[in-house]
């Protein structure tokens, strides 16, 4: 059938470019592989150049009227590297060191290695294969898989978009710094002065505290103070907004480069750090200290609960992403490595950034516990314990053992000067890269160099993760929605502009609360609530066997039968425990925000007001809302339509056996059709 036959790269078989011919969406189990070389006048897949590489370009943008079939990849490098651009994101490098370091260190690596290996790594797989096998964004699939929850499709969409919301922010105020990173010394160095004094607020804090809370963000109080805009974090959130956009409606072309470019440039930097990094004083006692294992931690649930939330939202389960970047994918994609690959590298990432911080943060913490012990520096017959003169020679433990034992009876007031309380110190979330990071990169040679470049790093790791969140959006509505095919430069520049407006709440200058609220609220519950639902749905409602049958139709081989009991039983009672975990922990912890007070020019815990619970709690139940109201919505539908084959079934076959699929499938093919994405960004 010509009007069914899509166009798809199959970069496994380099050099040959194959025709799904396809009953439906859907090809039968054995996709039938015409070998042929492409036919010219192909009504629906327009011209196609070959690139030397063997690769099919697609070129047939001239026809508007005529939305493309969806197409794929150029390569498999290409979904790769978009793939791990998305999932490693600015979490690995300020979520992850944070909750190593709070959760002890390498017992809570071995945790996480486990989660992600029975949780993580199956439910990956799934998305995958769900995306790969149904060819369509999120709403698609999972309305695919199970009418009756269609609504998953649309709370997966509104959680993406929360995310984005606040995600684009961060990137907002890394442009704000790299901006401001360009001169000598740089303006968090030191504390400004006012006429002859210097500046209370910053001299009770520090100099990288006071620029962050004060110049760059100007925050408020609390969160009451709402209604006053941060000028200078507009200007950055537009510029955000306009290179995501850029990034993803420039034509494929562009946006390939884009992307290598922000998936490996990360990479890069993070080496050029580590290695200046270990070169620094107090590197090993960061990274060791960091890393010491406190077995301890498994007996507590919190823990437990903290490594799982971590492990989904590093992994970006339940955004919808991954499954709209391996619904372009040829059927015979193996996804199974692709979800082993891709978890590991992230999960090497995120070691590989904790090291870095930690080397980092080492570092600071030793140069203030120098300076912590040489001002309280009494006597050489007092203090045998080192050599003032030579700091090299001044161990911290030796120190704080001997102050110990002796401390108390010098007198003066020595202090423990311990490096652990300074490790402590501002290593949560943006405080460790905007106060923490900062501080310590001014103590470098060249200090504006190295905090541009970490600033580059990490715009480039925010901004491959928003071209996922975003195609995690896109990519549903334009399967789903069929007019908004024809529009997809201007769906894109719509969602954009939506994004900026909405996210202008994010650039009062109280936003940063707002960053905060949305980052624990609506990125942990909704998302666990999301992908409960979806292992529900493909293990009990589709059928775990069956799902394994279509893999099995699209690989030539079946994965090992223990991904049954893992979605069955065991992803999906973790994911419950999880669930009740994170409910507990939010009903016996009254919600509070940490805010900034500028008269004592510190921080402090705050509860939210009640407007802001009611905010919160509207962000959840605004989020889950669409799987209730799909599913009555089904349910009326049966009941004023006849009675037909698919009602009672309530779900379909993937794999299409010709009588089983009628109905869906017409519906599916045009779909497929419709869904303009032939080539991903153009
Ligand atoms: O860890 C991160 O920063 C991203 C957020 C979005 C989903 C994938 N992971
Ligand atoms: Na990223």
């Amino acid at each position: 059938s010509v009007k069914n036959t899509e166009l798809t790269t199959d970069y496994s078989k380099n050099g040959s470019i194959e025709f799904f011919s396809v009953s439906g969406a859907i090809p039968s189990k054995e996709p039938v592989m015409e070998k042929q070389p492409l036919p010219t006048d192909n009504d629906r897949t327009g011209t196609t150049d070959m690139e030397p590489n063997g690769y099919a370009v697609e070129e047939n943008q001239q026809d508007s009227s005529e939305p493309p079939a969806r197409a794929g990849w150029n390569s498999k490098l290409e979904y790769f590297l978009a793939q791990v651009g998305f999932s490693v994101g600015l979490g690995n490098v300020w979520r992850f060191p944070y909750l190593c370091h709070q959760n002890g260190g390498g017992a809570f690596l071995l945790l996480y290695v486990l989660l992600m290996l029975v949780v993580g790594i199956p439910l990956f797989f799934l998305e995958l294969a769900a995306g790969q096998a149904i060819r369509q964004g999120s709403i698609g699939v999972w309305k695919y898989i199970s009418p009756r929850l269609a609504g998953i499709g649309y709370s997966s969409c509104v959680v993406c978009f929360f995310v984005a919301l606040y995600y684009n922010v961060i990137l907002a105020w890394s442009l704000f710094y790299l901006g401001n990173s360009f001169q000598q010394p740089l303006p968090w160095e030191e504390c400004p002065q006012e006429g002859n004094v210097t500046v209370k607020e910053c001299e009770k804090s520090s100099p990288t505290s006071y620029f962050w809370y004060r110049e760059a963000l100007d925050i408020t109080d609390s969160i009451d103070e709402t209604g006053s805009f941060n000028p200078y974090i507009v200007c950055c959130l537009l510029a955000a907004w306009t290179i995501v956009c850029l990034g993803m409606f420039k034509g494929i072309k562009s946006s390939v480069k884009v992307m290598y470019f922000s998936s490996i440039f990360p990479y890069i930097v993070l080496f050029c750090f580590l290695i200046r990094g270990l070169m620094l004083d107090g590197a090993m006692e960061g990274i060791t200290y960091m890393f010491y294992p406190k077995l301890e931690i498994w007996k507590d649930i919190q823990v437990w609960r903290q490594a799982a939330t971590q492990v989904f939202f590093a992994l970006g389960l339940g955004f919808g992403s991954i499954i709209a970047y391996s619904s372009y994918n040829p059927k015979n994609n193996n996804c199974h490595r692709d979800a082993y690959t891709v978890s590991f590298i992230n999960f090497l990432t995120s070691v590989l950034a904790t090291l870095v911080v930690f080397a980092v943060l080492g570092f600071r913490a030793k140069n203030k516990v120098m300076e912590c012990i040489v001002s309280g520096y009494v006597e050489k017959s007092l203090m045998p314990v080192f050599n003032i003169s030579d700091p090299k020679s001044v161990n911290t433990q030796h120190y704080s053992s001997w102050f110990q034992q002796h401390g108390s009876k010098i007198p003066g007031n020595l202090t423990a000067c311990s490096l652990e309380t300074e490790m402590q110190k501002g290593v949560e979330g943006t405080g460790l890269a905007f106060i923490a990071f900062t501080e310590a990169m001014t103590l470098l040679p060249g200090s504006p160099f190295w905090s541009a470049l970490f600033f580059l790093m990490l715009l480039n790791l925010g901004l491959s993760t928003m071209f996922g969140t975003m195609e995690g959006i896109l990519a549903p509505l334009k399967d789903r929605f069929k007019t908004l095919a024809n529009n997809k430069t201007k769906l894109t520049v719509f969602s954009c502009i939506i994004g900026f407006v909405i996210g202008l709440l994010f650039t009062q200058r109280c936003g940063n609360y707002f960053v905060t609220m949305f980052d624990d609220y609506s990125a942990t519950l909704p998302l666990i609530i999301v992908v409960v639902f979806e292992t529900f749905s493909v293990s009990w409602l589709y059928g775990a066997d069956r799902f394994l049958d279509d893999i099995q139709g699209m690989l030539g081989w079946r994965p090992h039968v223990i991904y049954k009991y893992l979605w069955k039983y065991i992803c999906l009672l973790a994911m419950l425990g999880l669930l009740l975990a994170t409910i507990i922990r939010m009903g016996i912890k009254p919600p509070t925000y940490k805010a900034w007070n500028q008269e004592k020019a510190s921080e402090e815990d705050l509860e939210y007001p009640g407007w802001a619970l009611a905010v919160l709690a509207l962000l959840i139940i605004f989020a889950m809302m669409p799987v209730p109201l799909g599913f009555i919505h089904t349910v009326l539908q049966d009941r004023t339509k006849p009675p037909t084959r698919d009602a009672e079934n309530g779900q379909y076959s993937i794999v299409s056996t010709d009588d089983k699929c009628e109905t869906p499938l017409t519906e599916l093919s045009e779909l497929d059709q419709m869904n303009g994405t032939a080539a991903l960004f153009s």
